[in-house]
C-alpha cells in the first residue's frame, strides 16, 4: 500500500517531518472564512402569511426557480445599512474604528427603535434561516389563563383543576429581532467598538444562524423583543435565560463570548483596571476549555477584559461561606455525578488532571510559598466542572460548598447536555448553586439537547429562583434547523464489516492513495480523526497503524493518539501538532468528540460505533465546520453493533433529509441508509440505549489490553497455541537439563504434561 501518495496528496513533500501551517492551508476545507450560514429557505413576505414552507433541495441553494414568492435569500440582509434602515451610517457615530487602547466611551443609546424590523419581517427572516425560538418557562401567563377555564367547563371531571391542553403545553413561539449584519451590533446593540473591531479582524463577515438569533437577545433582550412583545408580557427587563440548540461548527462560541465580554465592558465603565469575576464558562473537557480561552482572548483584545483558564493553583477570589451548604440539590433524577466512575469514562471522558504550569497561576504565586497570594485578576473564567467544584468545596466528600461566587452574573454551560448528564451533573449543579447573584443569567449551548435535559434545566431554574426568592426570568430556547441532527455540510458513509479484522482492513483501505480494485470505498483525504470506544482501543489502534506510514511521508510522526490518560502537556502538544498539519491521522476517544474546532479536518472515522445518536452528531461535527463543504463521516459497524446501530442510522437519515441530499432527480434516493436497512435494524430498547450510552458495546470493554489486529480470532488462537507449545517445549528442555545436571538421570523422569 502506497501510503506515501495518499498522505502527500495536495501537500508538497518537504522531506521534513513537519507539515506546518502551509500544509494545512492547502487542504480544501481550511483557508478563508466561509459563509457560515446553512439555510436560506424561500419564505413568503408578509402577504404570504400562512403559506407552507418549502424544503426541497431547490429551495436551499438554487434560487433560480420560477416560484413567484418573494425569496428571502435574494435580499441582501448583510449589505451595509442604507437610509431605509439606518438613520445614520455607523462611521458618523464616533465609534472609534481601530480602538484597542482599553478605554471605553460610554455611548448614548442609539435610535434603535427606528432600526428595528417589524414582527412579520423578523418572522420571515427567522423562518428562512430555520430559526425557531420559543419561551420554555418564566413568562407571565395572565393572558393564557382564560382559555384554560373554557376548556375545563366542557369536562365535568376536570372542573376543579383545569386540564392542561396540548396547546398550553406547547411552548409559546416568539420572533425577536434577528441580527442581519454584524454592523447591527453597533447600530442597534451599542457593543463596545473594540469588540466590534475584533470581530471584523477575525474575518467574520456574516453572522451565522445561531449568532443571528442569540446575539440580540443576549445583548439587549428588551430591544430584541420590542416588536415581538408589544403587550410586554415577557419580562425581559434584566435579560433572559437562554438555551441554544444549534449545529456543530455553527459558531456558538462567539455567540456567548461577545455578550459576556461586552457586558463586562459596559458594567465597569471607566474602571478598566478593575477585574471582578463576572462570567464563568463551563466546558466538559480541557481541550475545549483552552480553545474557548483562546477565542475569548481574541475577542477581548484591547478591551482589558481578562479571560482565564481555571487551574488548581489559581487564587480565585470567592466569598467564604460561614454556614456550610449541604450538597442537597434534591433532584430526583438519577444523578450519580461520580467522575471517577469507570463506567462514565466510556461515555464522555471527564477531566482528571490539571496542569499547573499556567502563566496566570505562576504570576500569582508569591515569592516565598508562605506569602498569601493576591487574588487573580479574572473577568471571565473558563473551566471544566471538577476543578472549579473542588475549589468551591475544598475537595470535601460528599461535596459541601464552602465558597460562593456572588459577583458572577453570567454562567454559561457549553455542551450543556453533557454537563447536565449524570457524569457531570452534580459538579455542574454545584457550580450553579455557588453563583448566588440575584441577577445571574444562565445560558445553555449544545448541538444536541434531549428533552430530559430541558426538564432538568427548567426545574433547576425554578428551584434557584425560589432559593434566592426572585422572580424567574423567561427561558428562551433557540433551535436551529432540525433538532439533534448532524451538520448539513457533511456526507455520511455507514460500512458493515462482520468482524474486527475486517474493520481494520477497511480502515486501511481508507488510507490507501487510490481506490483499489474491489475496494468498496473511496480513500479519505487527510487530515482526519479516528474515534474508538475506549482509551485502550485508541492506544491499540494507534500501535497497529503507526508503522503503516512510510518514513518518506513523515513516518510514525504523522499519526498520533490522544486520550484523557495522557498528561495535559502531552495532550496540548498533540493538539498543536494536529492543528499545524504535522499530524494527519489522530486516533482518539470521545474526549475530542465535542466542541473542539479543527477547521481543516476533512473526515471523521467512527472506528467504533458511537454510544448514542448525540455522540454521533458531535463526533462527525468535527468536520464540515462553519459551512465548509466536503467533510466525510465514515462509521463502521460489526456483528456486535447491529443491535445498537439503529439510532445512528436514524440520525444519518434525518440529517440527510434536512440537508436535502437524499433525493435524486427522478424521485430516487441516494441516502446512505437505505430504507430496507432502517427497517431491518432492530429497535433499541430504552434500557439498552441507556446502558450503551454509559458502557458502550459490552464486547469491546476489554478491561485490560485491547486487541486490534487484522488477524481473525481463529488465526490468533492458532498463533497463541503455537507460541504456547514452543514455550512449553523450551521449559521442558530446561527442566530435563537441570535434572540431568543434578542427578545424572536418564531422562525417563515423570511426565511433565502439556503446558496448554
Ligand atoms: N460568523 C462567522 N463567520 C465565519 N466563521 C465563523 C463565524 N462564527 C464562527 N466562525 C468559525 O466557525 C468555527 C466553528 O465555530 P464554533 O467552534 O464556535 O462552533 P460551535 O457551534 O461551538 O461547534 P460545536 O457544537 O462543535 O462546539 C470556528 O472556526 C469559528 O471561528
Amino acid at each position: 500500500m502506497d501510503i506515501l501518495k495518499v498522505l502527500s496528496r495536495g501537500i508538497k513533500p518537504t522531506g521534513k517531518k513537519t507539515g506546518g501551517p502551509s500544509a494545512a492551508a492547502a487542504l480544501p476545507s481550511a483557508g478563508s472564512k466561509p459563509n457560515p450560514q446553512f439555510f436560506h429557505d424561500k419564505v413568503g413576505g408578509s402577504s404570504s402569511k400562512g403559506k407552507k414552507r418549502k424544503r426541497s433541495k431547490k429551495d436551499q441553494g438554487d434560487n433560480h426557480g420560477e416560484d413567484e414568492e418573494e425569496e428571502v435569500s435574494d435580499v441582501d440582509f448583510f449589505a451595509p445599512k442604507t437610509d431605509e434602515h439606518s438613520e445614520k451610517p455607523a462611521e458618523t457615530k464616533g465609534d472609534g474604528e481601530g480602538g484597542g487602547d482599553g478605554k471605553v466611551e460610554e455611548q448614548p443609546k442609539k435610535k434603535a427603535k427606528k432600526l428595528l424590523l417589524d414582527e412579520e419581517e423578523c418572522k420571515r427572516i427567522l423562518r428562512s434561516h430555520r430559526l425557531k425560538l420559543s419561551i420554555l418557562s418564566g413568562q407571565q401567563k395572565e393572558e393564557k389563563a382564560e382559555p384554560k377555564k373554557k376548556k375545563a367547563k366542557k369536562d365535568k371531571k376536570s372542573r376543579e383543576e383545569p386540564a392542561e391542553t396540548k396547546e398550553d403545553k406547547k411552548p409559546e413561539l416568539v420572533n425577536p429581532q434577528p441580527l442581519t449584519s454584524f454592523r447591527d451590533l453597533r447600530d442597534i446593540y451599542d457593543i463596545a467598538p473594540q469588540v466590534a473591531d475584533n470581530i471584523t479582524r477575525q474575518g467574520f463577515r456574516q453572522p451565522s444562524e445561531v449568532q443571528m438569533a442569540s446575539l440580540p437577545l443576549l445583548l439587549d433582550a428588551k430591544t430584541a423583543l420590542k416588536k415581538a412583545d408589544a403587550n410586554g408580557h415577557i419580562s425581559a427587563e434584566g435579560g433572559v435565560d437562554f438555551m441554544a440548540v444549534a449545529p456543530t461548527g455553527s459558531g456558538k462560541t462567539i455567540s456567548f463570548l461577545i455578550p459576556a465580554i461586552d457586558g463586562i465592558i459596559r458594567r465597569r465603565g471607566e474602571k478598566t483596571d478593575e477585574h471582578v469575576l463576572d462570567a464563568i464558562i463551563v466546558a466538559p473537557t480541557r481541550e475545549l476549555a483552552s480553545q474557548i480561552v483562546n477565542e475569548g482572548r481574541k475577542l477581548a483584545l484591547g478591551t482589558g477584559v481578562r479571560v482565564v483558564l481555571m487551574k488548581r493553583t489559581l487564587p480565585l477570589s470567592a466569598h467564604e461561606d460561614k454556614r456550610e451548604t449541604e450538597d442537597d440539590d434534591g433532584d430526583d433524577s438519577d444523578a450519580d455525578g461520580n467522575e471517577d466512575d469507570e463506567e462514565g469514562k466510556n461515555a464522555e471522558e471527564p477531566e482528571a488532571s490539571e496542569d499547573e504550569s499556567d502563566s496566570e497561576a505562576e504570576q500569582t504565586k508569591g515569592e516565598g510559598s508562605e506569602k498569601p497570594k493576591p487574588p487573580a485578576r479574572v473577568d471571565i473564567l473558563v473551566t471544566t466542572p471538577k476543578i472549579l467544584l473542588n475549589f468551591l468545596s475544598g475537595g470535601t466528600k460528599p461535596v459541601t460548598l464552602k465558597k460562593s461566587l456572588p459577583t458572577v452574573r453570567s454562567l454559561i454551560l457549553d455542551e450543556a447536555d453533557v454537563l447536565l448528564d449524570p457524569i457531570f451533573k452534580k459538579q455542574t449543579i454545584g457550580i450553579w448553586r455557588a453563583c448566588t447573584n440575584a441577577d445571574l443569567r444562565m445560558s445553555f449551548w449544545s448541538a444536541t439537547m434531549a428533552s430530559n435535559i430541558e426538564t432538568i434545566i427548567t426545574k433547576q431554574l425554578d428551584k434557584m429562583s425560589k432559593r434566592m426568592e426572585i422572580q424567574p426570568k423567561p427561558l428562551i430556547r433557540l433551535v436551529v434547523g432540525l433538532k439533534d441532527t448532524a451538520v448539513p455540510s457533511v456526507s455520511h458513509r455507514l460500512i458493515y464489516t462482520a468482524t474486527e479484522p475486517g474493520k481494520l482492513l477497511a480502515l486501511r483501505q481508507l488510507l490507501h492513495p487510490v481506490k483499489e480494485s474491489g475496494a468498496a470505498e473511496e480513500p479519505l483525504r487527510p487530515p482526519f480523526l479516528v474515534f474508538t470506544q475506549t482509551i485502550e482501543r485508541a492506544q491499540a489502534l494507534h500501535d497497529e497503524l503507526k508503522y503503516d506510514i512510510p518514513v518518506e511521508a513523515g513516518g510514525s510522526a504523522r499519526i498520533a493518539v490522544l486520550h484523557s490518560s495522557l498528561s495535559d502537556s502531552v495532550r496540548s502538544k498533540i493538539m498543536a501538532r494536529f492543528r499545524s498539519g504535522e499530524i494527519w491521522v489522530l486516533v482518539t476517544t470521545d474526549v475530542l468528540a465535542r466542541g473542539v474546532d479543527f477547521a481543516g479536518v476533512n473526515g471523521v472515522v467512527n472506528y467504533d460505533v458511537p454510544n448514542s445518536a448525540a455522540a454521533y452528531v458531535h463526533r462527525v461535527g468535527r468536520t464540515g465546520r462553519a459551512g465548509r463543504e466536503g467533510g466525510i463521516a465514515v462509521t463502521f459497524y460489526t456483528k456486535d453493533d447491529v443491535p445498537f446501530v439503529k439510532s445512528v442510522a436514524n440520525v444519518i437519515a434525518a440529517s440527510e433529509r434536512q440537508a436535502g441530499s437524499n433525493k435524486v432527480e427522478g424521485g430516487g434516493s441516494s441516502s446512505t441508509v437505505q430504507k430496507w436497512l432502517l427497517d431491518a435494524l432492530p429497535k433499541v430498547a430504552k434500557e439498552d440505549r441507556r446502558k450503551l450510552k454509559v458502557r458502550g458495546v459490552e464486547s469491546r470493554r476489554t478491561g485490560g489490553k485491547a486487541t486490534i489486529t487484522t488477524k481473525s480470532a481463529w488465526e490468533r488462537k492458532r498463533e497463541n497455541n503455537r507460541r504456547g507449545a514452543i514455550e512449553g517445549s523450551k521449559r521442558r528442555k530446561k527442566l530435563e537439563q537441570q535434572k540431568q545436571k543434578e542427578g545424572g538421570g536418564d531422562g525417563d523422569g515423570e511426565f511433565g504434561g502439556f503446558d496448554d
